[in-house]
């Protein structure tokens, strides 16, 4: 396997000197990919941020104070928000970080939502950390319930872009103090989150009540319901647990002649790659280039030898496109394990300490041979996003891959050197020197 960040020198580092770096310094260099990860866009929230705690850095909260909350609201949905939910929104430590969290309303962009919703301790906050915070799933087990709205902004590129509201388990709809219309409103996706491993008829009835709501707000929503915790479950139980709620479910919405609002059914655990597949189909349908996204990959295989071609966000492992060939969950979980090899290697032999580098930058890539004649290629295409690709053996070795990567290079290196000519030109035409450096 070649793993490169920048050309550094790999493997130098005397045993003792590994182990020190992967714990001091590799967990620390971690937490720098999720904070570049979980960004907040304006320059200068991304500078109050770095110097924050993780949390505090990346959930952006809601103040609870009058004034910080309505300034936060009305930055973010011109209107009359400001009765919006005191009870239910987080006092952010610092109010700053509440008010410029909503930088959105800064550029006039508004971000889609992803609501997490469902019953008490069903694992909304455990999903939140693992998928964008890299929390392992143990450490899942020390988490405190959710009393206020959790808030945090994704946006791993130009078309990955998207908040995130974790709920505290139980919401009063009849509550005076929760605003479920202002919220509902900007949402994209709602996620309904339920514990297979519970009873879940109280669940249900909440997943009823909630979709209906939201529904007759916003009847855009897409509303996704993770049937969590499976992995306590045989795999028998799991599809008859599904058939089961999703017939319950359906039976509901049929009984208050709902029944033309869809919902889909994801089996999820936080023990496998399965949480990340279903935020994947979950984030994919708020991407608006989505088929775009895939034509362009469909071009891409069928040009160059290369059988399959996933497009990743890096720090959360969401994929974001694939071509149009099947997806199966092992494919995934590769690219999901390369993903975390390329970064865990870059971590701990990629950087030295006097480089405040990321482990993660354009000359990031990487390959693998599997003992199957497949080839896993990884490669950075952004800061944000790493394309991972299977090809054959044969085609590997006739360097189809290299040659798609160099066709790149060489269009950036034409492009820089057309810029530069034009550069001197004008530069001439202006009396300066013809060197534009
Ligand atoms: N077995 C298993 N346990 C999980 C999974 N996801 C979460 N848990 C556990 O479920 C418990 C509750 O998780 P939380 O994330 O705090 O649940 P929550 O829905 O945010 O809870 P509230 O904040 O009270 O609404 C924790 O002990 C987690 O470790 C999973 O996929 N499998």
């Amino acid at each position: 396997m070649h793993v490169g960040t920048q050309g550094r020198r790999l493997g130098a580092f005397p045993f003792e000197q590994q182990r020190e770096t992967r714990d001091s310094v590799g967990r620390a260099r971690r937490v720098k990919v999720h904070r570049h990860g979980s960004r907040v866009s304006g320059d200068n929230v991304g500078k109050a941020a770095a110097s924050e705690p993780p949390r505090t850095q990346t959930q952006r909260t809601m103040r609870g104070g009058a004034a910080g909350r309505g300034a936060a609201l009305r930055a973010e949905e011109p209107g009359d928000e400001d009765s919006a939910a005191a009870g239910y929104y987080d006092d952010a430590p610092g109010g700053e970080d509440g008010v410029l969290g909503f930088s959105d309303s800064l550029n006039g962009e508004v971000k889609p939502r992803i609501l997490l919703m469902g019953m008490r301790r069903s694992g909304k906050s455990s999903i939140q950390k693992v998928v964008f915070h890299k929390m392992s799933p143990n450490e899942t087990l020390f988490l405190e319930s959710t009393n206020k709205i959790c808030r945090e902004d994704v946006s791993s590129s130009s078309f990955v872009s998207f908040q995130i509201w974790d709920f505290p388990g139980q919401i009063d709809f009849f509550d005076p103090t929760f605003d479920y219309e202002m919220i509902f409103r900007g949402t994209g996706a709602l996620i309904f989150v339920i514990d297979s491993q519970d009873d879940y008829v109280e669940a249900l009835s909440r997943l009823h009540l909630t979709v209906t709501r939201a529904y007759k707000v916003n009847p855009e929503i897409n509303f996704e319901v993770f049937i969590h915790k499976v992995d306590g479950l045989s795999d028998d139980n799991k599809i008859e647990k599904q058939r089961d709620i999703q017939k319950r479910a359906s039976d509901d919405l049929a009984d208050a002649a709902l029944e033309h609002i869809h919902l889909s059914f994801y089996l999820t655990s936080i023990y496998d790659h399965s949480i990340f597949e279903a935020f994947s189909k979950v984030v994919q349908k708020l991407i608006p280039q989505l088929p775009t996204l895939e034509n362009l990959l469909n071009i891409f295989i069928s040009n160059s030898g290369i059988e399959k071609a996933f497009l990743f966000d890096v720090v959360s492992k969401i994929n974001i496109a694939t071509d149009s060939s099947p997806v199966d969950m092992q494919t995934y979980e590769l690219c999901c394990d390369m993903i975390d090899v390329v970064i865990d290697i870059s971590c701990i032999y990629g950087l030295t300490d006097s480089e405040a580098g990321l482990p993660y930058d354009e000359e990031s890539m990487a390959i693998i041979h599997l003992n199957n004649t497949t080839v896993m290629y990884l490669k950075e295409v952004t800061k944000f996003l790493a394309i991972v690709c299977f090809v054959r053996k044969e085609s590997f070795e006739r360097k189809a891959i290299q040659e798609v990567f160099d066709v790149r290079v060489e269009v950036q290196q034409n492009r820089e050197l057309l810029s530069q000519r034009r550069w001197s030109k004008l530069t001439v035409t202006n009396g300066g020197p013809s060197n534009p450096q």
